[in-house]
């Protein structure tokens, strides 16, 4: 039997909301859309729970919905139930398949990878992984993995028919990032993602449903646009030029405000570099603040070169994730410590960034080759032997644009790949000249977010072009700093720093055409 597994609804009579029957809250749900039920009832005796399985099987049936049994065979063979979802402690999938008539629906919970590839060995239909986040729900217990633990998991289900739904605190506030960031590195997918009390616990299932429908349906629909190859070549040379001009106009009439949690060190540079370019900077770290934040940021920029309020950069990239804003990633020196290194998997665990920037030795750690080296926070030696494919490879696994800065800069969207040329020197002897960079970025970022309809990014984690606003930081900073370094009042790195402020305060749309050396790769 084929089954939709999209939106799996497993119910919990104890969440019900005050005043809402349990018939009422199924039926209402089943209106709504849910494509899989399955009753679970942990404390529940015999014969309440056999009447519980005919209630719903019947209001299955109206809806054309197939009905799972949690744990008891017994109950899922007396209401003629499509199947059961076995526990790692209940009864094992062969005795299960014994009694069960053929055709019927097993799945598992797995939490780590022998459970899931004792499932595959069984011959299950579907895997309920999880926990993904942090819940209250009764009854799940599992170690929260992340949507980074749901992808390592999907990567045993290569080359299997079985299905995967993941579990655990999905909501409709982080259902989009839970369906971006649940990939194994080899491009597996989730089929579906189990609601428990967005649904239950609601007041009004119905539209509750709805709500995490048409957030499926619109991912889903990206997906496919996305098998469709794109007619090349998409951007040339000249389109990038012009986008960014263009770019650089929006910051200027729109003054985006941005959100910088970045390290006591380039702060002030930074917030002087954003007024320079035309945006807003705020550089503030409280978690109790971000929130508010997200409504009103045009970009969020984390760099954790010095970090100060690990719970507020997880917070501002998951308030700003459900607002569709960007995120840039700016992982200062994370190879250089056991705690950078932690403290980059879990944020990436967290929240979905739109660009991540990083020297090569940064980067090399991020995806942990040995081919560049870190002193602290500098990449030393001569970088990557093919650093077209590293940054194409990396976007791809990490979902998002990977942006390798140095004397020559990469930018990718893990389908095209841009070679910018631009830039000073006297850039490498300033600190925190690649944080201004990420600065920059999230400039440029905030203007291809304002210049997007809210319908282009439909199903996408994020609105706005950011590819282009990546290549137009970059040039923005290594274009000004071309037109900094030969200045009279320039005598050396000192006297550069302001120069570089006034020249991007200075900067013209003429100066980034006629100086922007742009190769695009496709
Ligand atoms: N020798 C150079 N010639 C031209 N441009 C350079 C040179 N060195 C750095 N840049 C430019 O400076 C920017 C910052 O790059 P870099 O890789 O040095 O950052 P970083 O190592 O992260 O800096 P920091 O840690 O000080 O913030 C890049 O966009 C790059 O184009
Ligand atoms: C020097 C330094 N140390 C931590 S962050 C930083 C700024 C450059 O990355």
């Amino acid at each position: 039997m084929t089954i939709d597994y999209s939106l799996y609804l497993v119910t919990g009579r104890d969440l019900l909301p005050e005043g809402m029957t349990y018939h009422e809250s199924l039926e209402e749900s089943l209106r709504g859309g849910v494509t899989v039920v399955q009753i679970r009832e942990k404390e529940t005796d015999t014969l309440e729970f056999l009447e519980i399985a005919r209630e719903s099987k019947t209001l299955c049936d109206k809806y054309k919905v197939p009905l799972i049994i949690n744990d008891r065979v017994d109950i899922a063979l007396a209401v003629q139930a499509d199947g059961v979802h076995l526990g790692q402690t209940d009864m094992p999938v062969h005795v299960a398949r014994t009694l069960l008539p053929p055709n019927s629906i097993i799945g598992v919970s797995c939490n780590n990878l022998d459970h899931v590839r004792g499932a595959v060995a069984d011959r299950v239909d579907y895997i309920g992984i999880g926990a993904v986040w942090a819940t209250n729900t009764k009854n799940l217990s599992n170690p929260v993995m992340g949507v980074r633990g749901i992808g390592t998991l999907l990567s045993a289900l290569d080359g299997t028919d079985v299905n995967a739904v993941a579990i655990g605190g999905i909501k409709s506030d982080n259902l989009l990032r839970t369906l971006h960031g649940s990939v194994s590195p080899s491009g597996h997918k989730l089929d579906g993602i189990a609601v428990v009390s967005e649904i239950v616990a609601s007041r009004d299932p119905y539209n509750s449903t709805r709500t995490l429908r048409e957030i499926y349906t619109d991912f889903s629909a990206l997906l496919e646009q996305q098998g469709i190859p794109r007619p090349a070549p998409t951007y040339t040379a000249d389109s990038i030029k012009a986008g960014v001009i263009d770019l650089m106009r929006v910051v200027r009439e729109t003054n985006p405000l941005i959100h910088q949690i970045t390290n006591v060190v380039v702060t002030n540079q930074s917030a002087n570099a954003t007024l320079a370019l035309g945006g807003s900077p705020i550089m503030v770290t409280a978690p109790e603040e971000m929130e508010d934040l997200s409504r009103i940021l045009g970009a969020l920029l984390i760099n954790f070169g010095t970090v100060t309020s690990k719970e507020g950069m997880m917070l501002a990239g998951k308030y700003a994730n459900r607002e569709k804003k960007p995120v840039i990633f700016d992982p200062v020196g994370v190879g250089a410590t056991q705690f950078r290194r932690q403290t980059a998997a879990q944020l990436l665990n967290n929240w979905q960034a739109s660009v991540i920037k990083g020297n090569a030795a940064e980067l090399a750690a991020l995806a942990q080759s040995e081919e560049v080296q870190a002193k602290g926070v500098d990449s030393v030696g001569p970088g990557f032997v093919d650093p077209a494919k590293f940054v194409r490879d990396l976007a791809r696994r990490e979902r998002c644009v990977i942006a390798l800065t140095g004397q020559t800069d990469w930018v990718s969207d893990g389908m095209t790949i841009i070679r910018l040329d631009n830039g000073h020197q006297l850039l490498g002897k300033i600190t925190g000249s690649g944080c201004v960079v990420g600065t920059c970025v999230a400039l440029f970022c905030a203007g291809a977010w304002a210049q997007a309809s809210s319908e282009a990014s439909s199903g996408k984690l994020v609105r706005g072009d950011m590819l282009l606003g990546a290549v137009g930081g970059i040039l923005a900073l290594t274009i000004a700093a071309e037109v900094a370094a030969p200045q009279a009042g320039v005598r050396g790195s000192g006297s550069f720093l302001p120069a570089l402020i006034d020249a991007l305060y200075n900067l013209t749309p003429e100066s980034v055409l006629e100086r922007a050396r742009v190769q695009v790769f496709c």
